[in-house]
């Protein structure tokens, strides 16, 4: 039995006073426990929302992190051990803002996770494709190359301390979402595709869907056999809808 987890990704919103008030709205929601939830500010407000959630129900994850491990001269950037000196517990890699915005590779994206597991953080993999791959109906190409960049370098063992978020392109933050059957194939897709690895790994991976996920379509999406929650970008930003997500999760 996977445990649901509904992940929110605030993107690069957000001031010291809004996400005060967010980490307020938040800490008065009533969250399923049998729920993991966690949030993902940008990193220059990690430390204010580590401090800021109470009682530690809610993890902090951070949004990216270096491809080198450690400290040294790689301006801008913040490695997995600073990540985890903050208080974080997970990352994102390779969400395809990075990939398709900030240029990240799948290079990049394997050192990347690499980087996140070495400091002991749980890397979420974004995976998915544009609306060009899916009309060209190369929606499980693409996402089977973007998973096995990681697993061919990797093993798929690499995936037993990870989780798997699947983002088409074309249903985030336009207000398009997949519908639950859409989501499911891939979901399901992906499943398998770990599976012919590992059987195990594969039966206990959780795979998210992120895209235009709200509180009125979560329940139908997370009822979905292979859809083990989401990840959560515009919806997460306003305490009182992201928790009533995380209840759809919980239900
Ligand atoms: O990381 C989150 C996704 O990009 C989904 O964003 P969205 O819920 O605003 O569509």
């Amino acid at each position: 039995m996977r445990r649901p987890m509904v992940a929110g990704n605030w993107k690069m919103h957000g001031t010291r006073a809004s996400v005060a008030e967010l980490i307020g709205g938040l800490n008065q929601q009533a969250l399923p426990a049998e729920v993991d939830v966690a949030v993902f500010p940008v990193s220059v407000h990690l430390g204010q929302v580590v401090e800021g959630l109470s009682g530690g129900v809610v993890s902090v994850g951070a949004q990216d992190c270096a491809v080198e491990p450690g400290q040294g001269a790689l301006t801008g950037e913040v490695s997995g051990e600073q990540l985890r000196d903050v208080g974080c517990k997970l990352v994102l890699i390779g969400h395809s803002e990075r990939r398709l915005i900030l240029g990240d590779s799948e290079e990049q994206v394997v050192r990347k996770f690499v980087a996140a597991q070495v400091a002991g953080l749980v890397p979420v993999l974004c995976v998915g494709e544009t609306l060009e791959q899916r009309e060209a109906g190369e929606t499980l190409a693409v996402v089977a190359r973007q998973l096995d960049s990681v697993i061919e370098a990797l093993g798929v063992a690499a995936l037993s301390d990870a989780v798997v978020a699947y983002e088409p392109v074309w249903a985030i933050g336009t207000g398009l979402t997949a519908t639950p059957g859409q989501a499911q194939d891939v979901h399901a897709a992906i499943r398998a595709r770990v599976a012919v690895k590992d059987a195990n790994v594969a039966g206990a991976l959780r795979i998210l869907y992120g895209g235009s996920v709200k509180a009125v379509n979560a329940a139908e999406l997370f009822g979905m056999p292979d859809i083990d929650g989401g990840l959560v970008g515009g919806a997460s930003l306003n305490a009182d809808e992201f928790g009533a997500i995380c209840r759809a999760a919980g239900n």
